[in-house]
């Protein structure tokens, strides 16, 4: 275990948290570097060349992550020219990217097509058709992967359920050959594969083997009329237990599919995982400020809020909150909130704990989707983050000073 408690105080591997948070402040990001590495493994000793591990870069995108991540061998997923950006930043290489996203620019292909990435997951005709004009202009083949909507039910939270029709996401199966042959059709465009990305969190298996029979068919369809599709991308999705649900097996998940697609025949596998990789390698620090005694309950409000970690404000997300130091005082019934000012700025509803001011909190699981989705809503310097590799700790990413918030910004000029 990469968190756990020693003499009485929460560690990370070999670092007490108390000592970072004093050496660092608090709210903090804290990683651990061997945990990262013992997930990764999880899939790569399962996922034997030539299939590729993409991770999903939008889990946790600080550099430091990347480059580990890259020097255990990984691939990227990216949905933005950013993204792309701070893989090559951080030792990545452009050749191992897959590209998601509705929403491309001509910009965010134009630079992709540039650094050569390993392919583009296309959503739409409309994004057909303006790939193969950006690869055109600069006189090269994009090579393409159709994202299709299998229309199938992920059964997690209805905001990172990207596999229903009603989806913004993805080419809806009924149109899925059409817009194959018009790729096969285009000069620019190098129809070589299929993925689809059903949804995030995602607890049981049947979704993602469903998912993959309806591809594996389709598949073998398009190559019956001559299209070559060489890879399938079966996305991300696998959830973490964050309240002890039961999660996928990872193994049994990396063999089905590779038993599925020998089947078939000629397929270079792809995954795309992010939240299994990252999720329960950080935690997230924050200080007690007051304990306030309420007409109904009590609230602890804390120096983390929805702008450090929205996931409980965006979808009830559950995080367990613990103590950085044991201790045997009689606990209470308590909302664990931040500072922010909305009333949906909470990190834990009706929690077991006693703190007091000035007490150290860790809220688990936290390095998936924590520090990537945080803002600066109500004028609040970003976390620092901090990397934990045995008995060293660094800082990877400093705190947001306040003039940071306002770099750009200017006051308007009045005309005389
Ligand atoms: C296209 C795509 N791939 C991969 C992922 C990673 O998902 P997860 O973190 O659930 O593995 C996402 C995010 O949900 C995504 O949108
Ligand atoms: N942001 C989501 C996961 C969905 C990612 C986007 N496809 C979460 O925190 O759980």
């Amino acid at each position: 275990m990469s968190f756990d408690y020693k003499r009485g105080v929460l560690h990370a591997e070999n670092v007490a948290l108390d000592r970072l948070a004093e050496q660092f402040g608090t709210p903090l990001y804290v990683y651990s570097q061997a945990m990262i590495a013992s997930n990764w493994k999880r899939f790569a000793d399962h996922w034997p060349a030539p299939h590729k591990l993409c991770y999903a870069v939008k889990a946790n995108s600080n550099l430091a992550v990347l480059n580990l991540l890259a020097r255990l061998g990984a691939g990227f997923d990216i949905v933005s020219g950013g993204e792309l950006a701070r893989v090559i930043a951080a030792g990545g290489k452009a050749s191992n990217v897959v590209f998601s996203g509705v929403a491309k620019s001509r910009e965010e292909m134009a630079y992709a097509l540039e650094q050569g990435i390993y392919c583009f997951n296309v959503e739409s005709a409309a994004e057909l058709e303006r790939l193969n004009d950006v690869a055109a202009a600069h006189g090269v083949i994009a090579p393409v992967s159709l994202r299709v909507n299998p229309d199938v039910d992920a059964q997690t939270h209805p905001y990172i359920a990207t596999g229903l029709k009603a989806n913004k996401f993805g080419i809806a199966m009924q149109d899925a050959r059409d817009v194959a042959r018009r790729g096969q059709a285009l000069a620019h465009i190098n129809m070589q594969g299929l993925d689809c990305h059903i949804g995030s969190q995602i607890l049981s298996m049947s979704p993602f083997l469903d998912a993959a029979d309806i591809l594996l068919n389709l598949v073998t369809d398009l190559r019956a009329e001559g299209i070559n599709i060489t890879h399938l991308d079966m996305g991300g999705g696998i959830g973490i237990p964050y309240q002890q649900e039961n999660t996928p097996d990872v193994s049994t998940y990396l063999h089905a599919l590779q038993e599925r697609a020998e089947k078939v025949g000629n397929l270079t596998l792809l995954l795309e995982p992010g939240r299994a990789i990252v999720g329960n390698a950080g935690v997230l620090l924050t200080q007690v400020e007051f304990h306030k005694p309420g007409a109904d309950k009590d609230f602890l409000l804390v120096d983390a809020g929805m702008n450090d970690l929205m996931r409980p404000a965006l979808y009830q997300a559950y995080h367990d909150i613990i103590p950085v130091a044991q201790h045997e005082a009689d606990k209470a019934i308590v909302d664990v909130v931040g500072p922010v000012c909305e009333t949906g700025d909470f990190l834990g509803h009706a929690r077991h704990l006693s703190a007091k001011e000035g007490d150290l909190l860790a809220v688990m699981n936290a390095g998936a989707y924590g520090f990537t989705m945080s803002s600066n809503y109500n004028t609040r310097p970003r976390a620092a983050e901090v990397m934990v590799h045995g008995d060293h700790a660094q800082l990877i990413r400093q705190r947001e000073v306040l003039s940071d918030l306002w770099k750009g910004e200017q006051i308007m000029e009045m005309p005389r």
